[in-house]
């Protein structure tokens, strides 16, 4: 009954209250909904199924260590989940196994910013051009603040995965932690698309790729000035899904073809 509605202004349950947690928090209230539920390491034993309950709506920004057992707990509650954490991508597949008989719902997005999105589609037919240039090789940068504990990003993810699915020459991705001052040691190989990462202070994220033969370059990069793209795309996510069944992807809210 909860979800047969379109639900304009809602409650929301923030697991995570960090960097992002808060920027959602922020915009989140600005659009009329209320937070019901805020955890963080500190309170993580008010993530109960009757605290979950009071909300029509999870949106989850954590860690890649603790994602896994908040996913479990919203679907154990019937609650519909917006999953921004990185660093978990190996276990998609289990999850849509073990829930994809459940009524419930569930977005997830290596970023929620509709100017990644773009960048995510632009980086596809660009991909597929480049099938016709041989003498052109491609690899991507990502560069973000030293907080972050995973590597390669998970938006460089979805963009090696969109080169390899459009470039016929390249069949997985490799990464390597770079560091600014140091030249990059990789072993990568012709059919891998190199991921290089970089770690400096307060860079929100920032993501290239770099198509580089003999005679020049060609790069596409998106630069994110602050989180307020990723966090407003998130609350989207939870108006968009909240009346909805089933797994989605961030592409399924965006109409950007
Ligand atoms: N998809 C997207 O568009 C984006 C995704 N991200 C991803 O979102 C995630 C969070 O990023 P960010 O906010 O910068 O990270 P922060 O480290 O700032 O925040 C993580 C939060 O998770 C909390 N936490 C720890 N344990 C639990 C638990 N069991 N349940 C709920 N929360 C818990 C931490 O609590 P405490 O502070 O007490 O340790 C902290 O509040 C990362 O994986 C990042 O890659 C980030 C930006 C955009
Ligand atoms: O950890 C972050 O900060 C970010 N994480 C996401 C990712 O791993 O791609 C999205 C954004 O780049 C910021």
């Amino acid at each position: 009954m909860r979800r047969q509605t379109i639900l304009l202004q809602m409650k929301i349950a923030l697991l995570g209250y960090g960097k992002m947690g808060k920027i959602i928090e922020k915009i989140a209230v600005d659009r009329k909904h209320e937070i019901v539920l805020k955890i963080d390491q500190d309170n993580q034993h008010e993530l109960t199924t009757e605290n979950l309950l009071k909300a029509d709506v999870a949106i989850e920004f954590s860690t890649p260590a603790t994602v896994l057992a908040n996913i479990d707990l919203c679907f154990k509650a019937g609650v519909p989940i917006v999953v921004g954490t990185t660093g978990w991508y190996e276990q998609l597949e289990g999850i849509k196994a073990r829930y994809e008989s459940s009524d419930n719902a569930f977005i997830y997005g290596t970023n929620f910013s509709v100017g990644v999105n773009i960048f995510f589609h632009i980086n596809k037919v660009l991909a597929k051009m480049m099938n016709k240039q041989p003498y052109y090789d491609v690899q991507v940068e990502e560069i973000h603040h030293t907080q972050k504990l995973d590597s390669p990003s998970g938006t460089a993810i979805t963009i090696a995965e969109g080169i390899i699915d459009n470039l016929d020459q390249k069949n997985q991705w490799v990464n390597v932690m770079t560091d600014v001052n140091s030249p990059v040691d990789d072993n990568a190989k012709a059919e891998d698309v190199l991921i290089e990462s970089y770690r400096i202070e307060n860079v929100p994220g920032t993501h290239t790729v770099i198509y580089d033969s003999e005679v020049d370059t060609i790069e596409i990069k998106h630069t994110a000035h602050n989180r307020n793209g990723f966090a407003l795309g998130a609350v989207l996510a939870a108006e968009w899904v909240a009346d909805k069944r089933g797994f989605f992807t961030v592409a399924d809210m965006f109409d950007l073809s």
